[in-house]
């Protein structure tokens, strides 16, 4: 059994429990993926519980996608709780070079520490500040441009940063690889990688490599990607194809589909 498969069965063992704060768009979608995928989704953002609850929480994603101010407090409040107990949280970075509010939220949120950041290459550039707006929540920029952005990322938080898309990329400063796995039909479904976010946050509860672990759960994704695409006419049967295909995902699907390419050390 290859060490991603590994993760994977430990996932399903230990079916986590991830707290999300995530956006509008993403939490059924989130929900339904973390479900079939064996961990155990929480949507809990209001101030009032969000400290109790990330101190009891396997794992925490936070995600700027439908950002408004009372929010904002309760990213900070999870975020420094999970820090202070040391639970894995995971930063979505959604559209942070669109405004400024996402910009100041996003660098708040950036100095707490993220155990993990993933975000499309347009994400990790502008978090990186270096420069790319992106359109809205879509990437305009090749996961190419973003390597060094990861990299540097990496080095300023001392976590894993993982830009997604055709090919992944996943770096924790001294390692890195790509994922060549995943369909076009993906970004063609909606918050499909705000829900990507909390698969790692899932994958990161409970372990003792974050790199390793995030490397799965990219690569379990992609690959159930892969697969649903193969029965899907489209985005909506698709959608519906790849909640099946994770629930149904195993070991030996991810050793026969696996297209790794491991570089070599920075
Ligand atoms: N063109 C593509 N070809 C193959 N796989 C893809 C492609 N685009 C995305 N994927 C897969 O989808 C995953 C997440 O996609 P993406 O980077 O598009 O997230 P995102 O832009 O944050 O999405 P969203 O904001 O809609 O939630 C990737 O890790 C990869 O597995
Ligand atoms: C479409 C959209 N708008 C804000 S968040 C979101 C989900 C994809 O990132
Ligand atoms: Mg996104």
């Amino acid at each position: 059994m290859s060490d991603c498969a590994a993760h994977l069965a430990r996932l399903r063992e230990t079916a986590p429990l991830v707290q999300h704060i995530t956006n509008h768009v993403a939490m059924n979608l989130a929900a339904n993926v973390l479900l079939a995928l064996g961990a155990s989704p929480a949507m809990v953002h209001a101030k009032e519980e969000v400290e109790e609850f990330a101190a009891l929480t396997d794992a925490l994603c936070i995600n700027i996608g439908t950002l408004s101010a009372p929010w904002v407090e309760s990213m900070q409040l999870a975020a420094k709780t999970a820090r202070h107990v040391g639970t894995p949280w995971v930063f979505d970075p959604v559209a942070v070079g669109a405004t400024a509010f996402r910009r100041e939220t996003a660098a708040r949120l950036l100095e707490l520490k993220p155990t993990a950041i993933r975000g499309n290459a347009s994400e990790i550039i502008a978090l990186a500040a270096q420069g790319s707006a992106g359109r809205g929540v879509d990437s305009t920029d090749s996961v190419e441009a973003a390597e060094q952005a990861a990299i540097a990322l990496a080095n300023r938080t001392g976590g894993v940063v993982a830009v997604t898309g055709p090919v992944d990329f996943v770096t924790d400063g001294k390692r890195q690889a790509k994922v060549a796995n995943g369909h076009a039909l993906m970004p063609r479904v909606t918050a499909l990688g705000c829900a990507q976010s909390g698969v790692v946050a899932a994958f990161l509860a409970d372990t003792e490599d974050n790199f390793e672990a995030t490397l799965a759960a990219l690569v379990s994704y992609a690959i159930a990607g892969e697969i649903a695409a193969q029965r899907a006419q489209g985005p909506g049967s698709f959608a519906v194809a790849f909640l099946d295909t994770l629930y149904r995902l195993d070991g030996q699907q991810i050793d026969t589909y696996l297209r790794l390419e491991m570089s070599d050390e920075i």
